[in-house]
C-alpha cells in the first residue's frame, strides 16, 4: 500500500495537518440533463463531487469531515442545493459550468452494457495542482468526469492525502468534439496509455464499472492497487494483489442509474473510516448505489434509514481509534460478520423504501424502472 509521501521532501514547507480525519474530494460539480426518446425527462445537479458529497456527509462518522474542490461557471443552477452550498465550488468566471446530456435508451439495459449514451455539451476549467488547500488530509477521492482531475492534480493529492481512491472515470475519458455543437462524445482511452498510470502504485483504491474494466486493464492494475469493479444490479468486485471477493448487492427499483457508481465509491470510503475492511466497506458501497438509482439525479436520504445505518456501523465496526483509512494498511478479506451487516443493511434499506412513493413508469422523472432485485446468496 503506497506510503504518504512527503511533500517537497525536505526543501519546501511542508504542509500543515489537518484535523484527524480530514477527506479531500476532487471533481467538479455539473448540469446533467437526461433524455429519452428525444425528450428532456430530468434536469438535475450531478458531478461525481455532487453524489460523493451527499453520501460523505450522511454516512461518514461523526469525527470525519471533508473539504471539495469542485469548478463552476457563473450559469451554475445548483448553488443552493444541499452538497454545493455545505461544500461550495470554486467560480470561474470565464467558463460555463461542465454539462453532460446523458441519452437513455427505451430497451432495458444489463448490468454489463451501457445504460446511457453521454455527451460531454459544456467544460469549465480544470482543477490545476494550486486549487487544493495546503494541508494534510487522512483520506482523497478523485472524482472527475470531463477530465478535470489533471495528472499533477492526481500526483497533488497523493502527496497530501494518506489513502487516495480514485474512480476510474476521472483517469480514462476521452471527449470527440463534433462540430454540430452537440457537444462531445465520450469514450474511452487505455489507462496505460495515460499519464495517470504511473501513479497507480501510490493509488490505494480505484474504481471502474464493469464498462470501463477492460480499460483500466484489472490484472495489471491489481498488482499496483487495490482494483473495484462495479457490476450495477449484480453488486462488485474486489482485487487486490494475491486475492480477490465478490460482494452481494442491495435489492433496489432503478429510476435513474445516474451517480451509483459516485455513491458507490462514498460508500465505502466511508465504510473505511468506521474501520470496516475492504471487502465489507464494499457493502456500504452497494449499499449507497442502490440507494442512488432509485431516486432521479442526487438522492435524498430519509433520516430514519440513516439512523438505522449509523446505529448498525456503531454497533459493527472495528474501533475507529484505528480505522484502516487511518492505518499502515488495509484489511482486504471479508470479516466474520459480513453476512450479518449484510442483513443489516438490507433491513435498512427496507425503511428507506417503504417510506418513497411507489415509481411508477409515467411518474415525474421516471427514467427506467426495473423490477427489484434479489441479492445472490453468497460471495
Ligand atoms: N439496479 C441496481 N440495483 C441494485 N444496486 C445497484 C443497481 N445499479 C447499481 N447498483 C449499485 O451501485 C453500484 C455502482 O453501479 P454501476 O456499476 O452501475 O456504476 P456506474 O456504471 O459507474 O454508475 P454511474 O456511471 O451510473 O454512476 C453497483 O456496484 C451496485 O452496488
Ligand atoms: O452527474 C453524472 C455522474 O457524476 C456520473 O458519475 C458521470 O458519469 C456523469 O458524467 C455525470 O454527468
Amino acid at each position: 500500500m503506497p506510503e504518504p509521501d512527503d511533500e517537497g521532501a525536505g526543501q519546501q514547507q511542508q504542509p500543515k495537518a489537518g484535523p484527524a480525519l480530514e477527506g479531500l474530494v476532487v471533481g467538479s460539480y455539473c448540469h446533467d440533463v437526461l433524455l429519452r426518446g428525444g425528450r428532456v425527462v430530468g434536469e438535475t445537479l450531478g458531478g461525481a463531487a455532487a453524489f460523493v458529497s451527499n453520501v460523505l456527509d450522511a454516512a461518514s462518522p461523526p469525527e470525519a469531515s471533508f473539504s471539495v474542490v469542485s469548478k463552476v461557471g457563473p450559469d451554475f443552477a445548483y448553488a443552493s442545493a444541499p452538497a454545493p452550498a455545505r461544500h461550495p465550488p470554486l467560480l470561474c468566471p470565464a467558463r460555463p459550468t461542465t454539462s453532460f446530456h446523458a441519452r437513455f435508451s427505451d430497451a432495458a439495459a444489463s448490468a454489463h452494457a451501457p445504460d446511457r449514451q453521454l455527451r460531454r455539451v459544456h467544460a469549465c476549467d480544470p482543477i490545476y495542482p494550486e486549487d487544493l488547500p495546503d494541508r494534510r488530509f487522512a483520506y482523497g477521492l478523485a472524482v472527475g468526469v470531463a477530465g478535470e482531475v489533471l495528472p499533477e492534480t492526481l500526483e497533488r493529492m497523493i502527496r497530501l492525502c494518506r489513502a487516495v481512491l480514485v474512480d476510474a472515470q476521472a483517469l480514462i475519458r476521452a471527449f470527440d468534439a463534433e462540430g454540430d455543437g452537440s457537444g462531445a462524445a465520450v469514450r474511452h482511452v487505455a489507462l496505460e496509455g495515460t499519464p495517470y498510470a504511473g501513479l497507480l502504485q501510490r493509488v490505494a483504491f480505484l474504481k471502474a464499472s464493469s464498462e470501463e474494466a477492460p480499460y483500466v486493464g484489472v490484472e495489471t492494475a491489481r498488482r499496483r492497487c487495490c482494483v473495484i469493479v462495479t457490476e450495477g444490479r449484480d453488486g462488485c468486485r474486489l482485487y487486490w494483489d494475491g486475492g480477490e471477493a465478490r460482494v452481494a448487492p442491495f435489492p433496489a427499483v432503478q429510476v435513474d442509474p445516474t451517480g451509483a457508481g459516485d455513491s458507490y465509491l462514498a460508500g465505502f470510503a466511508a465504510g473505511l473510516l468506521w474501520g470496516l475492511s475492504a471487502t465489507d466497506a464494499a457493502l456500504l458501497g452497494n449499499f449507497f448505489g442502490a440507494a442512488a438509482v432509485s431516486q432521479v439525479g442526487v438522492p435524498t436520504f430519509h433520516p430514519k434509514m440513516l439512523q438505522a445505518v449509523k446505529r448498525i456501523l456503531e454497533d459493527k465496526a472495528m474501533p475507529r481509534s484505528s480505522p484502516c483509512i487511518n492505518g499502515a494498511a488495509f484489511t482486504f478479506q471479508r470479516s466474520i460478520m459480513h453476512d450479518e451487516l449484510h442483513a443489516s443493511l438490507e433491513e435498512a434499506a427496507r425503511l428507506m423504501r417503504d417510506q418513497s412513493p411507489p415509481a411508477t413508469e409515467n411518474g415525474d422523472g421516471i427514467l427506467l424502472a426495473q423490477e427489484p432485485t434479489s441479492p445472490p446468496s453468497g460471495c
